[in-house]
């Protein structure tokens, strides 16, 4: 047998360390917006930032110079101090450096023994198997225990090797501690020998071309998403385990338009947020993350028109049925979470 007995799941991996979650916090988390924390000028913007984000995350990994790491490591535990992150109801995570790097061990420690009260979620890059969430789960309960933490710190993965890809079911449901996974394109691009140097996004090389046209006019053709196969199969593997999946980053800061489009489909595919390399972005997944007005308002309708969610109605000449009203229940429920931190969506909802 190579799975935990069920009660053995859910018990602290270290005598001291806090009693597993047994359910993820509903939590709204649009975006989680990356902070590199070894520039004074970014963090002193962080109490800002916690007003405009869901998440805010500081950087440990990719982005942040090798001689810049203890310095991006102590800015990460004071960005723990500056902020009362769970009185605001703002998420602080930290992307650490993977578990093969010399910056790991004190990454984790550090966070932990430090900022361990403030800290929601560690993200784990370049995850390739559930060993790997094992380990860290492991070492994080040992030093829970050490700092006398109460409530478990959860981890995010990020899903960029082909082998994470090949084994992202196992990932998903490695530990209790598992809050999400996102998608990494930039490392699982070059990982996989994808011919690109984007960081997300289409390409305009990817296309599908019309059949031929009679009168040998121009055929149209049109950029297709690369990235679909890889968010719908995270999707499955996070939501089969009770997790939550998200996009990740998109690097052209510059294109919103395709950034918004990228966002937008792994949101209607299920994704539940995305990252924020840049301010201007943050925006851009409010928008997208939330649902639409009209949307909520139809999805209302369809639960008020079915009451104890069983049966069948018709709307504006739309079968709805049980499962209709499951669907419409999601968007409710995320509009109820929405509202909660957002008043003017929250008039926008209710409006008639
Ligand atoms: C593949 C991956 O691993 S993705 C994750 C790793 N990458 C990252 O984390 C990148 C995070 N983002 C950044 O470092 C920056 O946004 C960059 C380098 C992409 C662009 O930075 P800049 O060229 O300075 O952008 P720009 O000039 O538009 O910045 C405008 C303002 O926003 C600030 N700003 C930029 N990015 C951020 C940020 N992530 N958080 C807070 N403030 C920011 C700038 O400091 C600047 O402030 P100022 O007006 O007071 O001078
Ligand atoms: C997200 C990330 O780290 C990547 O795309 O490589
Ligand atoms: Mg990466």
């Amino acid at each position: 047998m190579s799975q935990k007995t069920p009660r053995n799941f859910f018990k602290p991996l270290a005598i001291g360390a806090p009693d597993p979650m047994r359910e993820l916090p509903i939590r709204l988390e649009r975006m989680i917006h990356f902070v590199p924390p070894h520039l004074d000028k970014v963090r002193a913007k962080v109490p800002q930032m916690a007003t405009q984000a869901d998440v805010v995350l500081a950087n440990l990994e990719d982005a942040i110079p090798a001689d810049a790491k203890d310095a991006a490591r102590d800015g990460a535990i004071e960005m723990g101090k500056m902020v009362d992150w769970q009185g605001k109801g703002t998420g602080f995570w930290s992307r650490v450096n993977p578990l093969n790097s010399p910056w790991f061990q004190e990454d984790v420690s550090r966070l932990v023994l430090e900022a361990g009260e403030q800290l929601d979620v560690i993200m784990l890059p370049k995850v390739e198997g559930p060993w790997d969430i094992h380990f860290a789960d492991q070492y994080v309960a040992q030093l829970e225990a050490k700092a006398g933490l109460k409530r478990p710190i959860l981890f995010h993965a990020i899903l960029e090797t082909a082998q994470g890809m090949a084994l992202v079911e196992e990932i998903a449901l490695a530990s209790p501690r598992m809050q999400g996974i996102s998608l990494g394109p930039a490392d699982l691009a070059a990982d996989r020998k994808m011919k690109t140097t984007r960081v997300g996004g289409g390409h305009p090389y990817y296309r599908v071309v019309d059949d031929p046209n009679e009168d040998g006019s121009k055929r149209e053709s049109a950029q297709q998403d690369p990235w679909h196969y890889t968010i719908a199969r995270m999707v499955d593997a996070c939501r089969m385990a009770g997790i939550n999946a998200f996009y990740g980053p998109f690097g052209d800061i510059a294109d919103s338009e395709a950034c918004e489009q990228q966002f937008r489909n792994a949101f209607l595919l299920g994704c539940s947020g995305t990252w924020s390399l840049h301010p201007s972005q943050i925006e851009i997944a409010k928008r997208v993350f939330s649902p639409a007005p009209d949307e909520v308002k139809f999805a209302r309708r369809i639960l008020e028109a079915m009451p104890d969610g069983t049966g069948v109605a018709m709307l504006d000449g739309k079968m709805q049925d049980d499962a209709t009203w499951k669907q419409a229940k999601v968007i409710s429920d995320l509009a109820d979470l929405v509202s909660e931190k957002d008043p003017e969506l929250a008039k926008a909802y209710a409006a008639d």
